[in-house]
C-alpha cells in the first residue's frame, strides 16, 4: 500500500495545457474553499464513506496527501500517477475508464466523521457529534456513519464513478468503503438562471436554495467561520441522508393532496399565494403543516441550509417496490442552526412523512479549501 501511495504523489498538471480531454468543464479543484460546495451543481452522484483501518494519523495523512494528488489530476481529465498504461510489470496507476473523457466538471469534496477524530485521537470541532435521532428515522447502519466520506459529482457518471474507484483502490489498507450512493438527476438548484429541476415525486426542488452567486448568505449560512478550528474555516458541515420516498402511494395520491403537502403547485412550482415559481413564500398562505411553510426561514428564526441532493432508483425492494428515493445532501456553518432544527420541524409535523422514509444518515466536518501544494486535511493532521 505504501508503494502505491508513494507513486500517486505525481506532479499537478501544467497549467494553462488544455488538451482536448480537459476542454470539457474543468472546476478548478483548489480555492478557498473545497469545490462541490458551492459550485454548480452536476448531473451525476458518486457518495461514498469509508472506514479507516487505522488509528495512525500519520497513515492517514498519507493516504490523504495521495488521494488529494490524484484528485488534482483527475478534476483536469489528467490520468491518476503515471496512467492507466504506465510500467508493464506492475497494476496501472490509473484504471483507465475515464481515458479520452473531458473532466465533466468532476468535483471531489472530503468531509471527516465525528469517529475520524476518536479514532485518531484528535479533538473534534466544538459540539460536532452524530445526528440525534428524530421520530420516523429507521436508520440502516450499514448505509450510515463513516470515518471520511468522499462526494464525487460530475455531468458523466463514467467520471464519478472512476474518480471514487481510483480513490478506493488508493486508499486500499489505510481505508475501505463503508457504504456508498450513486445518484442522478440532481435535486436542488444552486444557479439561479437554469431550470429547477425535478425529484422523483414531480415537483420542482431547489427554488428556494441558496445561489452559488450569492456570497452573502454562504458566508452567513455555509462556511465556518472564527468560530470554528482554524482548519474548518472556510469548510463546512455536510448533513448526508437517504431517504426512501414509497413512491407507489404517491403516485395514488390526488394532485390536491400532493401539492398541499408542499404548499407548492406542480406544474409551475409556485408557492400557493402566488402563480410564479419565484413568487416570494407568504407563510400565512401555505397549509399551516406544509413542507416548504415548516423548513422556511420564516418559520425558523432564519435557520438556511444549502441543499444539493440527488435523486436515487436502487432496483427494487423484493417485494415489487421500487427502492428509490432522495439522496439528501446539505450543507451548513452550524448544525444547530441548519439541519437539526429543520429535520425537528418536519419530523414531528411534515405531511410527507407518510410517503419518505430516513434509512440512511451521516454527517461529517468538510475542511476549508486545498492550496497547491497542500492536501486535504493538511491543517489538521500535520500538527498530529
Ligand atoms: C431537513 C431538511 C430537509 C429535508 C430532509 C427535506 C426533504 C425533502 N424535501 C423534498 C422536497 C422539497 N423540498 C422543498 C423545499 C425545502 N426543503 C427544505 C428542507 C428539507 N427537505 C428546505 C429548507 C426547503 C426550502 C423552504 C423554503 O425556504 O421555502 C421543496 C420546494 C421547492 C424548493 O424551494 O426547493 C420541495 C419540492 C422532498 C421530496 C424531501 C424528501 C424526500
Ligand atoms: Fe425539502
Amino acid at each position: 500500500a505504501g508503494a502505491v501511495l508513494a507513486r500517486q504523489d505525481q506532479p499537478e498538471p501544467r497549467a494553462g495545457r488544455t488538451s482536448p480531454a480537459t476542454a470539457g468543464g474543468v472546476i478548478p479543484f483548489h480555492g478557498a474553499h473545497q469545490a462541490g460546495i458551492a459550485t454548480p451543481v452536476q448531473d451525476r452522484l458518486h457518495f461514498a464513506a469509508f472506514d479507516l483501518g487505522t488509528d495512525s494519523p500519520e497513515r492517514v495523512a498519507a493516504m490523504l496527501r495521495a488521494w488529494t494528488a490524484a484528485a488534482v489530476r483527475m478534476t483536469s481529465a489528467e490520468e491518476v500517477g503515471r496512467g492507466a498504461t504506465g510500467a508493464e510489470l506492475a497494476p496501472p496507476d490509473d484504471t483507465g475508464e475515464a481515458i479520452g473523457l473531458p473532466a465533466s466538471r468532476l468535483t471531489l469534496t472530503v468531509g471527516f466523521g465525528p469517529s475520524f477524530f476518536d479514532r485518531l485521537k484528535l479533538p473534534r470541532p466544538d459540539g460536532f457529534e452524530d445526528l440525534p435521532r428524530f421520530p420516523g428515522d429507521r436508520l440502516d447502519p450499514d448505509r450510515s456513519g463513516g470515518d471520511v466520506c468522499v462526494q464525487a459529482c460530475a455531468d458523466d457518471p463514467q467520471v464519478a464513478v472512476h474518480a471514487v474507484r481510483n480513490l478506493v483502490r488508493i486508499g486500499f489498507g489505510t481505508a475501505s468503503v463503508r457504504w456508498s450512493q450513486l445518484g442522478f438527476g440532481k435535486t436542488s438548484s444552486t444557479t439561479p438562471e437554469a431550470q429547477t429541476p425535478r425529484n422523483l415525486m414531480g415537483f420542482k426542488d431547489g427554488t428556494n436554495n441558496i445561489a452559488t452567486t450569492d456570497r452573502e448568505k454562504l458566508d452567513a449560512h455555509v462556511w465556518v467561520g472564527d468560530e470554528g478550528p482554524e482548519w474548518l474555516r472556510g469548510g463546512s458541515y455536510l448533513v448526508a441522508r437517504r431517504i426512501r420516498m414509497h413512491i407507489e402511494t404517491w403516485d395514488r395520491t390526488s394532485l390536491k393532496e400532493q401539492e398541499d403537502i408542499f404548499g407548492r403547485t406542480k406544474r409551475e412550482g409556485a408557492p400557493y399565494g402566488g402563480t410564479r415559481e419565484h413568487d416570494p413564500v407568504v407563510l400565512d398562505k401555505l397549509p399551516v403543516d406544509s413542507h416548504v411553510r415548516l423548513s422556511n426561514p420564516g418559520s425558523l428564526n432564519g435557520v438556511t441550509i444549502l441543499r444539493r441532493g440527488y435523486s436515487f432508483t436502487d432496483g427494487t425492494d423484493g417485494l415489487g417496490r421500487l427502492d428509490a428515493g432522495l439522496f439528501f445532501l446539505a450543507y451548513q456553518r452550524d448544525l444547530e442552526k441548519g439541519f437539526i432544527p429543520i429535520q425537528r420541524a418536519l419530523a414531528a409535523k411534515d405531511p410527507l412523512n407518510e410517503y419518505i422514509q430516513h434509512v440512511g444518515s451521516g454527517v461529517y466536518a468538510c475542511p476549508g479549501g486545498v492550496r497547491p501544494g497542500s492536501y486535504w486535511g493538511e491543517a489538521l493532521l500535520s500538527g498530529a
